[in-house]
């Protein structure tokens, strides 16, 4: 399979760069340079130059308080050059996979999303990404859309790799304990878009959104805790849960962004990975494991 990839330094491009050569994908991956997602027609023509059975795109405008300052920037990026290399996709007859954000939901919910849930971006660039979705929807039918959350791994930035800078040397770190979601890890993300990817190119694939994210759902406190608790570090910070108001940030995140992911496991057999199973190997990738 020849799949052609937007993006190529973001974590989850990264993961699956990692995992293509295993599985005997022939991936071609476009960094900024090679296909910059601010122009949409540059990015079209990159589809329409390519010989590919997939297109994925791994890469966004991902700065969530920043977007506020350019959603119009963010927009063009997650909103209006999605929709752009999905049209290029369906002229080629060629299936887009994308990768979507819990942060299009405004986090009301009393249980976990599902994906004909109603949406309602709370910052710009949940906005943005939605903006994505709705374009892609509009653009191209064989599209898979997979909705993921609170992404980690040993590179790039990352809530794991802020915990583990900031906390180095605290006593005490203070985490909102009142935002819910779903730690994943992109080796994770990237498996399941490499499957998906299998799958249309047998013949298998099912268009749509799908939830993908880790399971237990937990706080951003708890996420904390977790990360802390498996360092090899002598003296680990106490975290303190803490309000999201005592946490003043430019942009609004969700109070409760967990995904229902059933109906990625009914149509691909795609199950829900403990994501701190995942965490274990991103700690020790990056040195920070206990024994
Ligand atoms: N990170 C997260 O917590 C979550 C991410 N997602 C979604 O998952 C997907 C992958 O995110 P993730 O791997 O974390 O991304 P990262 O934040 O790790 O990296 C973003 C990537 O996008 C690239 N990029 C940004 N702007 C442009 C541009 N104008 N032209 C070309 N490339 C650009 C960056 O390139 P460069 O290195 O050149 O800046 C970088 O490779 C995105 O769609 C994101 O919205 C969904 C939920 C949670
Ligand atoms: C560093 C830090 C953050 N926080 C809070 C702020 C915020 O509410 C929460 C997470 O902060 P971050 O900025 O790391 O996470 P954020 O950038 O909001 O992460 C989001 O990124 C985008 C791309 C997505 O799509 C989302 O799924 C989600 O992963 O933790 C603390 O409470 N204490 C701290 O020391
Ligand atoms: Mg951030």
């Amino acid at each position: 399979m020849r799949a052609l990839i937007f993006g190529s330094t973001g974590q989850v491009a990264r993961e699956l760069r990692r995992a293509a050569t295993g599985l005997g994908i022939e991936a071609t991956f476009l960094d900024r340079a090679a296909a910059d997602l601010a122009d949409p027609a540059a990015c079209a023509a990159a589809v329409r130059a390519a010989s590919a059975d997939v297109v994925v795109n791994a890469a966004a405008y991902t700065a969530v308080d920043r977007a506020e300052d350019e959603p119009d920037l963010a927009t063009r990026i997650n909103g209006e050059t999605p929709g752009a290399i999905a049209a290029a996709c369906d002229a080629k007859g060629v299936p887009f996979l994308h990768v979507s954000t819990d942060y299009v939901f405004d986090g009301t919910s009393g249980r976990a999303w599902r994906e004909d849930d109603p949406t309602g971006p709370l910052g710009a660039y949940g906005h943005s990404k939605l903006a994505g979705e709705q374009a892609i929807i509009a653009a191209c039918p064989d599209h898979v859309i997979l909705r993921t959350a609170w992404v980690f791994s040993a590179h790039g930035a990352n809530f794991v790799k802020t915990m583990l800078k900031v906390g180095k040397d605290r006593p005490e770190m203070r985490v909102v304990g009142d935002q819910e979601g779903c730690p994943t890890a992109a080796a994770d993300i990237a498996g399941a878009l490499w499957t998906i990817a299998g799958d249309w190119g047998r013949g298998r694939g099912r268009a749509g959104i799908f939830h993908y994210a880790g399971a237990p759902a937990t706080s951003w406190a708890g996420f904390a805790s977790a990360i802390f608790e498996r360092t090899s570090w002598p003296a680990r910070p106490a975290v303190t849960e803490i309000a999201t108001a005592d946490w003043p940030t430019k942009a609004v995140r969700p109070a409760n962004s967990v995904l229902d992911c059933s109906a990625i496991e009914a149509a691909y057999g795609i199950a829900q990975p403990d994501w701190r199973l995942a965490l274990d190997e991103v700690l020790e990738e990056l040195g920070e494991a206990s024994a």
